[in-house]
């Protein structure tokens, strides 16, 4: 059942609860659905923002990004002025809602590298993370499901995928246009850029023996909506469950020690919580606080930001900063909120002949979405996405190492748009060398942490997008496109400045709101990372944390798919210890 409020939840309930899940984004979701699997089980899941039930806008998948998504649904986060680019903050959205990132994101599929995982693998010393184990959670998680309106062969490797999970996922809906198709003509051309059918195999790069690969881009979208975690894990039959209660409206300020604990190792079972709109900071004397304590393990999936946020409000994290804010260390461990990767991105526009397509009228499209799940209301970004990785002669790794986790990882995407007069590249630099950090600004826990991306801070990371322009005007400058593209408007590193292109890019550079890091794994017995390979917080009892988080680097996709496969391993670890 669904609580509103904490009150609501206090006054209908004295339940005990085995584990107490923070969060109801990706991971929270998968968790409260498998740990629920067990009927014995009693399973709480609190949530910061809204139930999603029924709110027909986060599930059009062409209203993301629309502006039709009320602004309840999203935090409202901005970064700290970035050093790297001239003091600019920039706008850090992060899903508010049940479902969380997966309730409002651009809903793209993609799981990332073989090498990606086996980094995993690498850094917690456990094989358990590698890309061999972690296939069959994807396969789990997934549900494909192949359009029948539309020939879709050749578009994507049957083998690669599940189809009996819960998350759905998909094709794009329409069919291509002379921009995709010119798209797909010039893999067949330019041996840099060949065609792979499936970009969820985990070694395309590998398999084309190329150094980058483009493929159909696949979709959290199922039957025409929008699948998210909740949706789709907290489904109503779920939600019935005797045995889970989902508290939404109620945000967790801290996570404390069991009130009667006699261990000298803090067991930290016990969740803080008021009830909080969006956002709003309240004064530290004015919280009324609740406590709930797991009888088993108290679980943080509050996401990156918000998990490593509830630790150090906690007093969990590096007794220096939490001194400097007037915060009591309960356990010291330095690496909470450290070594933030994330993705940075810069959009390219080329100008273009191609035909103007006619007018999408929003009102019929609304109506066919509504009576049909169909039309153009079902797609949301391009058709085509290029993976590709940098020259390996580039002057570049002369200078500094490359920071891909492997061979089989791309160091940039383009998501390739064009209609009409105008054709565009957004560029994402997947591996970069920059890494920021998350830290409290004082001891009152309802302020907003402080959120430095450390974008382009490291000079990899300027060379990296300079070749990674270059790498784009390559592709766009292929026999398939003569006569379409008629020029570039930069920002352009062979004509502009190294000043001008430094100002160009810090004025446009943004996020792809991938944090990975900040409550990394690391082998057991490590002083390094936050996290043992099993999720547990170091150095204490009763504590998980399972959600982007514990990424060691971000991998070289978007990261819900990692997600998904993060919370689906840990169900299994979780109901194994017990
Ligand atoms: C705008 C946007 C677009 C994206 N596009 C894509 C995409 O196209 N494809 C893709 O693969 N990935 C995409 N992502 C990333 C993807 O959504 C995330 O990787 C994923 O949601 C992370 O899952 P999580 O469980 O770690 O955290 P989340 O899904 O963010 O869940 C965390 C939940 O915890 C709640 N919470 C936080 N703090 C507290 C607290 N103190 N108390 C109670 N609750 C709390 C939050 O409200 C949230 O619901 C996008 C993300 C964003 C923001």
């Amino acid at each position: 059942k669904v609580y509103n409020s904490l009150d609501e939840l206090l006054t209908s309930r004295a339940k005990k609860y085995d584990f107490v899940i923070v969060g109801g984004g990706v991971a929270g979701s998968v968790l409260a659905n498998r740990l629920s699997e067990d009927r014995r089980s009693n399973v709480l899941l609190i949530e910061a923002g809204p139930n999603d039930e029924g709110v027909e806008e986060l599930r059009v998948p062409g209203y993301t990004y629309s502006g039709k998504i009320n602004s309840t649904y999203y935090w409202g986060s901005v970064s700290t002025p970035q050093k790297g680019l001239g003091g600019r903050t920039i706008e850090f959205t992060r899903g508010h809602v049940l479902g969380g990132g997966s309730s409002i994101n651009g809903m793209v599929y993609t799981r990332g590298s073989q090498d990606d995982y086996d980094l995993w693998e690498r850094e917690s010393g456990d094989p358990g993370w590698s890309w061999k184990a972690m296939l069959p959670y994807f396969k789990k998680n997934e549900k494909f499901i192949p359009h029948t309106h539309r020939s879709v062969e050749g578009q994507y490797d049957p083998t690669t995928h599940g189809y009996r999970g819960r998350t759905l996922v998909t094709l794009p809906w329409a069919n291509s246009t002379e921009f995709y198709d010119r798209a797909l003509k010039n893999s067949k051309i330019q041996p840099e850029f060949a065609y792979n059918i499936d970009v969820n195999n985990g070694k395309p790069v590998g398999l084309t023996l190329v150094d980058s690969w483009k493929a159909w881009l696949q979709s959290t979208i199922g039957h025409g909506e929008r699948s998210s975690a909740s949706v789709s894990y907290l489904d109503p039959k779920t939600r019935q469950r005797p045995n889970l209660d989902i508290l939404v409206n109620t945000y967790a300020t801290r996570v404390l020690p069991v009130s009667n604990s006699i261990s000298r190792t803090p067991d930290i079972r016990t969740v803080e919580l008021i009830p909080r709109r969006r956002g709003n900071t309240l004064p530290i004397e004015q919280i009324r606080r609740t406590t709930i304590t797991a009888a088993k393990e108290l679980i943080l999936s509050a996401g990156a930001i918000g998990s490593s946020h509830l630790l150090l409000n906690s007093g969990i994290g590096d007794r220096k900063d939490l001194d400097e804010v007037g915060v009591k260390t309960i356990h010291h461990l330095p690496d909470v909120g450290k070594d933030l990767s994330e993705h940075m991105t810069v959009a390219l526009s080329w100008n273009a002949t191609g035909a103007i397509p006619p007018p999408v009228d929003p009102d019929a499209a609304y109506e066919e979405w509504k009576k049909h799940r169909t039309g153009p209301l079902v797609d949301l970004v391009g058709q085509q996405v290029l993976w590709a990785r940098l020259p390996s002669d580039s002057p570049i790794f002369k200078q500094y190492k490359d920071p891909a986790s492997g061979p089989t990882s791309p160091h940039v995407e383009l998501t390739l748009s064009g209609s009409g007069a105008g054709v565009g590249a957004f560029i994402v630099l997947l591996t970069p060398h920059s890494r920021g950090t998350i830290k409290i600004r004082s001891n009152n826990p309802t302020e907003e942490p402080l959120i430095d991306l450390g974008f382009l801070t490291h000079p990899f990371d300027i060379l990296a997008f300079k070749e990674s322009i270059r790498l784009a005007k390559r592709f766009y400058s292929g026999p398939a496109w003569e006569g379409y593209i008629t020029g570039f408007n930069g920002p352009d590193p062979d004509t502009l400045s190294d000043e001008e292109f430094l100002k160009r890019v810090q004025e446009s550079t943004g996020s792809f709101y991938h944090p990975a890091g900040v409550t990394k794994i690391s082998p057991k017995g490590s002083k390094k990372g936050v996290l043992d390979p099993d999720l547990r917080v170091k150095g204490v009892k009763g504590l998980r944390v399972v959600d982007a988080g514990i990424i060691p680097y971000v991998p070289t996709s978007h990261t819900q798919a990692s997600v998904y496969v993060i919370a689906e391993r840990a169900s299994d670890l979780i109901k194994a210890s017990w």
